[in-house]
């Protein structure tokens, strides 16, 4: 009997890697929960629930002790996604069901993400990155690649990460894969300080450290108008609410707005929207959404399920992805090799334009700020998100040594730099 897998119709390439597993019925976001599934049209997916083995979702899916009870031959839960928010991994434990989450998948789209807000920022407001101090909120897969690029362009980073803080003390070796050599790990009265906060936790109600609400009404009353904050973690982490109380506050009391920029909402789909006006920066959740971040998480998902039915493993990522063969235009490629030291406001808005020839996140701010104010569309602008690549799509050609390093720092692959 082949293996019998339920999976979200999102995830590129899923043909490719699961039919190689098993026999894949699909379905979309939103169709998958209890309340939608009592409905007479969904009595085609709701007969075929009791077979499901495998149930591969995305973070739109709640997996919640009324889905898993109509799956009773439910062996394995996995998400396309680093975030696992949505599972109640309680009942997963009570029901005996394996589970899994995509850990890394997009940290790089997130990251990419990030450093293009920031140099959207700087370059508008005329400050240089290099001269700010940038606190990380939860230094994982992604926290710690925000930290590293941030701190290739310069920039002093600290690093707000209890648990990891904790599991460092308590081991004899400090070294955290993946992170700044040394992090410098701070207070959370020191993150509010800081010129910029960059929120990669996940959300949890962590005993001593819960993140949810982290940023409360008292904690947003510390933060004044020169200091920047980006949420591309989980909505829940700002209070909503008391973000928007801050903002309507600041209105009445002409008082200069914190600089806020929000991938992610509390509630989503239904957001709160009166927020969107008062935000530099917004969009639909969509910071990891690139073809790679998402081609990665099917591929993790693959292995996993290869690795749990030893199934060899037959089918390759970089077999499916589109070939990285973009190059600079010439204007910009002269413009990088005139600077040579990448030093100053030309060098930052000229970074500021290669990055954004890969990805634009203004035109994310732009066509996000246009839906939300005509009907509220977050989850349909989610799913017809177009194609984006990341920054090793685009080929660079850079002779100096140290730009080369910092353009390596953010993501880029540099060829004929001089190094090799
Ligand atoms: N906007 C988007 O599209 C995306 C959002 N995410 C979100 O980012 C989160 C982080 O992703 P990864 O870095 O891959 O996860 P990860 O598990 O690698 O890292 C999370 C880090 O946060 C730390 N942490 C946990 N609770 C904390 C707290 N209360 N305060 C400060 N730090 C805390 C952990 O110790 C860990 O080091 C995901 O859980 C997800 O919610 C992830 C990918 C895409
Ligand atoms: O990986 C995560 O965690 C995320 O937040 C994803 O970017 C969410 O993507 P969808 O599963 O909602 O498409």
């Amino acid at each position: 009997m082949p293996i019998q897998i339920l999976a979200d119709s999102a995830m590129p390439y899923w043909q490719e890697f699961f039919l190689e597993v098993g026999e894949v019925k699909t379905f979309k976001a939103g169709e998958l929960s209890a309340e939608i599934l009592a409905l007479p049209s969904s009595a085609q997916l709701r007969a075929y629930l009791p077979c499901v083995e495998c149930l591969l979702v995305r973070s739109t899916t709640q997996v919640n002790q009324a889905l898993l009870a109509l799956m009773p031959n439910l062996q394995f839960v996995a998400t396309a996604t680093a975030g696992y928010d949505h599972f109640d991994i309680e009942a997963l434990h009570a029901g005996d069901i394996a589970w899994y989450a995509a850990g890394g998948c997009n940290a790089q789209a997130v990251a990419q993400y990030v450093v293009c807000a920031a140099l959207q920022l700087a370059v508008d407001d005329r400050f240089l990155l290099k001269d700010k101090r940038v606190a990380i909120v939860g230094h994982g897969n992604v926290g710690s690649r925000v930290a590293n690029a941030l701190h290739a362009l310069g920039a002093q980073v600290i690093i707000y990460d209890p648990p990891q803080l904790t599991k460092a003390q308590n081991t004899t070796d400090l070294r955290i894969s993946g992170s700044l050599n040394s992090p410098c790990y701070v207070s959370f009265s020191e993150v509010l300080k800081a010129d910029v906060i960059c929120i990669h936790a996940p959300l949890n109600s962590h005993p001593e450290h819960p993140s949810r609400h982290l940023f409360d009404a008292d904690a947003l009353s510390q933060l004044t108008g020169s200091q920047y904050l980006i949420n591309a973690g989980r909505g829940e982490i700002i209070d909503n609410q008391a973000l928007l109380s801050y903002f309507e506050n600041a209105v009445k009391s002409e008082k200069v707005k914190l600089n806020v920029v929000l991938d992610v909402w509390e509630n989503e789909p239904t957001i709160t929207t009166d927020l969107v006006g008062h935000l530099r920066i917004a969009s639909a959740h969509i910071a990891g959404h690139t073809l790679e971040g998402k081609a990665n998480g099917t591929f993790m998902l693959y292995q996993q399920l290869c690795h749990r039915y030893n199934i060899a493993q037959k089918v390759k990522l970089s077999a499916m992805l589109p070939p990285d063969n973009t190059s600079l235009p010439k204007h910009l490629q002269n413009e990088l090799h005139l600077n040579e030291m990448f030093d100053g406001e030309s060098a930052q808005r000229l970074l500021k334009n290669i990055c954004h020839l890969v990805y634009d996140i203004q035109n994310d701010d732009r066509v996000f700020r246009a839906h939300m104010a005509q009907f509220n569309t977050f989850a349909k602008l989610r799913q017809e998100y177009p194609i984006r690549r990341e920054f090793s799509a685009l080929r660079l050609n850079v002779k100096n040594t140290k730009t080369s390093q910092m353009l390596r720092g953010i993501g880029f692959v540099i060829s004929n730099d001089g190094t090799t």
